[in-house]
């Protein structure tokens, strides 16, 4: 009996959708159809970006849409049309698939929305700010970090290891450093765990997880149709319990003095005026802040820590440039006489070459998919390039097509600085068509810190050491050695680091792998 009305009601749930009104007007579909319940989910493959810019030039359009499960999204795939949807507030909401609404709640600062996000996401930019992101002294906490990191790196003598987790623990000390005003050790297992537990999320969440589409399917004892929902839930809680303890611990040492410490002392600072002045719509409460902290951290490491794995990839494919990058900072070293250990900001503009490669590295890198906090909402129904997108539709900017497109960027699967340098070489040209950290309102909030991570920790790594991988040279390779889900990632690999100021190597050559 059971089986004919399970049979009954999913024929019947098939005819509403068959016959169920489309929006009219909406810009044209891929070539594959969509299936009831699944949308084009089926159709999307490993790498989703790359799919959907495919269905984009077989329709010979730049704009099309398609459905995740039951949900409308509509795929920008070049410059200027992202940038008409984003810099347009009414695209300025995000979308909210199930697993994100259901430990976010629409709080903190990736998934809220309206009135919430407008005032937290300022609080942040302006908290930020206050707290060195983007300034000189915020560099003293990424040198630290980073001579951290060559420490283990030295003691492990050329013996070939994952730096994944020492990259993503010195990224996520940066963050606590202005979060909550401290740092963790290496050896400090906590802490630890909580950083293995983001670097897991971003593998295990994705948007075309079944999950999204059947929300009930978490309830079914079977793992295969769960996918990774238990998993990924039991991380965020564990990333969610640890932030808020941390808070709790912060409040019980407020000191009290006149200025704020860091983050949290900002965000409590603020929740204290809003009660004294009895403001019942303050958003400025626990869960907020737990929250924001939370998206701050799982924004902030994974993502710089991603891009870093990718440098050392294309350092290694392409030792000539890892050469140029070398010479410019050994004679702008020598030529400036430059006394100190490490490089610093202020050395930026004068390694032109290097900054070139670092842009490149991200262009060709493409770390933001369409899933994880990159699918923005329209408020109101509207138009875009002539079609009708109607309310709530997801919008996907696909940012491997901008940066894949052969009209910003000619020859583009080549790796290839210098087509971010004026002719002469001395100096970086950007094309507005670069937008890893995408545009508008919505942008991230972490551009300048990341910017500054990625030059202090590539400029010093290059100077410091040659590195090769002793065991996966023919496996690693930029076009097909990585895996998508929140980011476009390499897969983990074994890296040995040589230090050029060894006695016993010959300091420029570039060891050739087995
Ligand atoms: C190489 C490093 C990074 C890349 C490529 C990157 C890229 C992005 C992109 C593409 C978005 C989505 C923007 C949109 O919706 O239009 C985003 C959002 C976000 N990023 Fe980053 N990001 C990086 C580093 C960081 C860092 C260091 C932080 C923390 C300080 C951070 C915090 C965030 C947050 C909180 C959001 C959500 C913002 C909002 O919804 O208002 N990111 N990022």
């Amino acid at each position: 009996m059971f089986t004919v009305i399970l049979f009954a009601t999913v024929i019947a749930a098939v005819i509403y959708l068959f016959f169920k009104e489309k929006p009219k007007n909406l810009p044209p579909g891929p070539p594959t159809a969509a299936l009831p319940f699944f949308g084009h989910l089926l159709s999307l493959g490993k790498h989703p970006q790359e799919t959907l810019s495919k269905w984009c030039s077989q329709t010979q359009s730049d704009i099309i849409h398609c459905y995740f499960g039951q949900k409308l999204v509509i795929v920008l795939n070049n410059y200027s049309l992202i940038k008409e949807a984003f810099l347009d507030d009414n695209y300025s909401a995000r979308a909210q698939p199930f697993i994100f609404e259901e430990h976010f709640h629409g709080k903190g600062l990736t998934y809220a929305d309206g009135e919430r996000w407008s005032i937290h996401r300022k609080f942040a930019m302006a908290t930020l700010k206050k707290f060195g992101m983007g300034k000189v002294f915020l560099q003293e906490t990424i040198l630290g970090e980073i001579q951290d990191i060559f420490a283990i790196i030295d003691k492990q003598k050329q013996k070939a290891i994952n730096i994944k987790g020492l990259l993503t623990h010195g990224l996520s000390n940066i963050i606590c450093g202005f979060a909550f005003g401290e740092r963790f050790s290496h050896d400090y297992v906590e802490f630890q765990d909580v950083v293995n537990l983001i670097e897991e999320c971003f593998t295990l969440g994705s948007h075309d997880s079944w999950i999204t589409i059947f929300p009930l399917l978490r309830f079914v004892p079977i793992q295969s149709m769960r996918g990774n929902y238990k998993q990924f839930s039991k991380n965020f809680k564990k990333i969610f319990n640890f932030a808020k303890k941390l808070v709790e611990n912060h409040k019980q040492n407020l000191d009290g003095g006149e200025e704020s410490r860091d983050y949290i002392d900002e965000f409590l600072r603020q929740a204290s005026i809003d009660k004294k002045a009895n403001k019942l719509d303050s958003t400025f409460d626990m869960d907020q802040l737990v929250t924001s902290i939370t998206n701050l951290f799982i924004g902030g490491t994974e993502t710089t820590s991603t891009t870093l794995r990718w440098a050392f990839i294309f350092m290694i494919e392409n030792p000539d440039i890892l050469q140029k990058c070398q010479s410019e900072i050994d004679e702008y070293i020598e030529s400036a006489n430059i006394s100190t250990e490490m490089i610093q900001m202020t050395d930026k503009p004068f390694l032109p070459y290097l900054q070139a490669t670092i842009l490149e590295i991200q262009r060709c890198a493409n770390i933001a998919t369409l899933g994880g906090s990159t699918m923005h909402r329209n408020l109101q129904a509207t138009t875009l390039a002539g079609y009708n997108i109607p309310k709530d539709t997801y919008i996907a900017a696909n940012f491997y097509s901008v940066h894949v497109d052969g009209r910003s960027f000619p020859d583009p699967d080549k790796f290839d600085p210098t087509r971010f340098l004026s002719e002469d070489f001395k100096s970086v040209q950007r094309h507005p068509a670069y937008i890893p950290f995408s545009i508008g309102k919505k942008s991230c909030p972490g551009e300048a810190l990341a910017n500054m991570e990625l030059f202090l920790f590539i400029s010093n790594f290059i100077r410091r050491y040659n590195f090769y991988v002793p065991n996966q040279k023919s496996q690693i390779n930029s076009k097909s050695f990585y895996t998508t889900s929140l980011t476009r990632a390499p897969y983990d690999y074994q890296i040995s680091f040589i230090n050029r100021n060894d006695n016993n190597n010959n300091n420029n050559k570039i060891p050739v792998a087995a």
